[in-house]
């Protein structure tokens, strides 16, 4: 997973390379959003159904069929689709949309994890949270050294006690609600696509922020020999798109209202950003024709069976992102696709690739490494320069106006960026309120705005000298009593349930480490 990631701003940041190896298409006069268009593999999920038993259903221990390592290439829709006749139906249903995979809190704990612990991603304006980045650092909770242990009970109890009074050094327990959405995206592709069940491997796990200005030219997933493993493609996405207004922060301002409240960052509607297919061409709209189903159901669809036209060459189809909506399909040249600018605000998801080799597989096993923890300050990322990594940690502070913390400060770094997620995703706790009794606004506002100009800029990223000055450090350490009240509730209420429910739910998995599988309701408990 690692290589591959590295590789990933090869694949998406050249898109003038991308570009050449796919077959560029130009029409989108005939877009019809998925919600009214032909009907394709539609689950809907309610809540109800999502309980233990549906989770078990399909057990994602490793077994003998899963893991040979043998499977085929991903050749079989490319193949299926590639006479010159495709039905758009055969192509359609291939696009499988569930909506409510996720209910509106799982999506936002996973925007509020992603917050946490954002990385610079594989393209511009994009920042990604890949599960690699939460669990490589992990400390052994599950060990068979721990497990040997004589009194595990009280090695338990002890080790818990160390948690709630240590400073917080790693970002584990921000995994269980990933690993939990990972799982429940995992069980949706495979309903979508049963002719695979059982044999589909997570590839690649990550929770995506596209800002504003990011987009992705027309590509397919597994456009270059090192991607070629890559079978499915899913995005589940966590936030809805807004209108002209605010979603959260009731402002009127038509010119980026959420950029320009960064106070209220929680506001997490965005505009632009749907997915777009390309029909391949050549594609036949009358599945009838050859002799597939025929599920057509818009009337400009019924108007062209009844006058038996051929679909157009070149069209599209779209999908609107929605929070809990999960959208997957094949991985293969058939499937050519983009993201629309994203015009304002900021468009969250989780974005998995299913591979179905085994070596290909994402590895987890770094879970169960017994290194101690190490601090993860941000990371600078292969792609990544100095300046630009330093520029995102920077934006994590001062976009909510909180000033950097130094040396003294009351909390470690990674604590402070975590405890801000949190404020945010909670949004009832005004941690800049807190704050900003006791420092100069001013001062923060001002480096604000200068890093958010920059944070995404390679031009300006050589120069990003932006000190805090003292007096606001300083000021800083004086609201602790108010602080300490949040941190508890933090860490109480959120950091150490996470945390003893990531321990339990390891607890259960496999010794190799190598699939995470459920995440059961109780380990998920947030008192
Ligand atoms: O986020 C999306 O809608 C699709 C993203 C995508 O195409 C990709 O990451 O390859
Ligand atoms: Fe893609």
């Amino acid at each position: 997973m690692i290589e591959a990631s590295s590789n990933l701003r090869e694949l998406f940041g050249d898109s003038d390379d991308e570009l050449d190896e796919v077959e560029e298409t130009d029409g989108d006069d005939n877009s019809y959003s998925s919600t009214s268009a032909v009907a394709c593999v539609e689950i809907s999920t309610s809540e109800d159904s999502r309980g233990t038993n549906k989770k078990l259903k399909v057990t994602k221990d490793p077994s003998p069929t899963r893991r040979d390592g043998n499977g085929p290439r991903n050749d079989n829709y490319d193949s299926v689709s590639s006479h010159s006749s495709l039905c758009y139906n055969e192509w359609s249903k291939r696009i499988g949309i569930c909506d409510d995979v996720l209910t509106p809190g799982e999506c936002d704990e996973l925007i509020a994890v992603h917050e946490s612990e954002a990385h610079h991603g594989y393209i511009d304006h994009l920042t990604v949270t890949r599960i690699s980045d939460l669990v490589d650092h992990a400390p052994n909770y599950n060990s068979s050294e721990q497990t040997q242990r004589h009194d595990q009970q009280q090695q338990q109890q002890q080790k818990q006690q160390r948690q709630q009074q240590e400073p917080l050094h790693n970002a584990v327990y921000l995994a269980l609600p990933l690993l939990r959405a990972r799982y429940e995206v995992w069980q949706a592709v495979e309903d979508c696509f049963p002719e695979h069940c059982l044999e589909l491997l997570p590839e690649f796990t990550a929770l995506t922020a596209w800002h504003k200005g990011s987009f992705l030219e027309n590509h397919y997933d597994s456009n270059r020999s090192y991607l070629e493993d890559r079978f499915i493609s899913a995005v589940l996405y966590l936030n809805d798109p807004v209108g002209s207004e605010c979603g959260n922060c009731n402002s009127n301002d038509d010119d980026d209202a959420c950029d320009l409240h960064p106070e209220n960052y929680h506001c997490t509607g965005f505009e632009g950003g749907d997915l777009v297919f390309e029909v391949p061409e050549g594609t036949s709209r009358l599945g009838a024709n050859i002799g597939c189903q025929t599920n057509v159901s818009t009337p400009s669809d019924q108007t062209l069976q009844k006058h038996q036209i051929t679909h157009p060459e070149k069209s599209t189809r779209v999908v609107t992102p929605r929070a809990g909506r999960l959208v997957c399909f094949p991985s293969c040249g058939r499937y050519v696709h983009r993201v629309e600018k994203i015009t304002r605000g900021t468009r969250y998801a989780l974005t998995m690739w299913f591979t179905r080799r085994d070596e290909a597989m994402e590895r987890l096993q770094s879970l169960f490494l017994s290194q101690a923890a190490a601090n993860l300050a941000p990371q600078q990322q292969p792609w990544e320069t100095p300046q630009q990594a330093e520029l995102l940690r920077r934006r994590i502070f001062l976009r909510p106006k909180i000033p950097l913390p130094d040396k003294n400060s009351l909390l470690s770094e990674t604590e402070w960026r975590h405890l801000i997620a949190y404020c945010w995703w909670k949004k009832g706790i005004p941690l800049w309120e807190i704050l900003s009794k006791s420092f100069t606004t001013e001062t923060a506002m001002t480096d604000a705005d200068i890093v958010e100009g920059r944070v995404f800029d390679n031009s300006s990223s050589r120069n990003p000298g932006i000190a805090m000055n003292s007096s606001t450090r300083t000021k800083l350490q004086k609201s602790e009593s108010q602080l300490e009240r949040v941190v508890r509730e933090w860490r109480d209420h959120y950091v150490n349930p996470r945390r003893n429910g990531m321990a339990s739910a390891m607890a259960r998995w496999n010794a190799d480490g190598m699939l995470a599988t459920f995440v059961k309701d109780d380990e998920m408990k947030c008192i």
